[in-house]
């Protein structure tokens, strides 16, 4: 059976789909709307999105867009591994600026959840990993915003030593503490 857990931030959900093994391989289905609704993710996914990255260590986040273009974001990883990561930047949450991550791999095909409010970024541990994620809105540049990966104040145990590679944009992203989130946390 597909498997949905938690995690220590209980909005974000990391979900092992089951497979189906026989002597081809494996059968897998990868989303299936009321069934992941009935587990807590709702979203209407609009978009699908995949990124490759060469070397082990590649940092891409940590990126949200913000409303009326928030996303929602289901990730897996298509060939390689990650270590995926969402943050809490949902002002007046009892977790705001905690993160909560997994470590999602082609092998397992294990999925991560994160949902609108939080911000979310990976780094790979294995060279040339696809990572996929469908989205619940369209990409809107002028919309995008993030907070840098190694931010102190969020201390995030990314499971990679050594060297690391970003983009310029990343690079230069902001502090939490020097972030204006525009995420309220709502409990309705
Ligand atoms: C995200 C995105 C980018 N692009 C373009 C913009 C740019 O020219 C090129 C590369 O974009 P980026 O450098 O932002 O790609 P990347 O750093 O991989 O950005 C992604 O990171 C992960 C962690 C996420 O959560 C995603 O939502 C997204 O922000 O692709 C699109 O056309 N559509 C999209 O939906």
């Amino acid at each position: 059976m597909t498997a949905f857990q938690a995690l220590d931030l209980p909005e974000v959900i990391l979900v092992t789909p089951r497979r189906f093994g026989d002597a081809r391989g494996y059968f897998c289905e990868t989303y299936v709307k009321p069934l992941y609704a009935a587990n807590g993710i709702v979203a209407d996914f609009v978009q699908d999105n995949e990124s490759l990255s060469a070397l082990p260590g590649t940092v891409r986040g940590l990126h949200m867009q913000a409303p009326p273009f928030a996303q929602a974001k289901l990730v897996r990883v298509l060939s390689g591994a990650i270590f995926d990561v969402a943050v809490d930047v949902r002002k007046g949450s009892p977790t705001y600026g905690r993160w909560a991550g997994a470590r999602l791999t082609a092998e397992g095909g294990e999925q991560l959840f994160v949902p609108q409010g939080f911000a979310h970024g990976f780094c790979t541990l294995a060279p040339d990993t696809r990572v996929a994620y469908k989205v619940d809105a369209f990409y809107d540049r002028a919309s995008e915003c993030g907070i840098i990966w190694n931010d102190p104040d969020l201390a995030i145990d990314w499971r990679f030593t050594g060297e690391t590679i970003l983009s310029d944009k990343d690079r230069i992203l902001p502090r939490l503490k020097d972030f204006d989130s525009p995420f309220v946390h709502s409990n309705g």
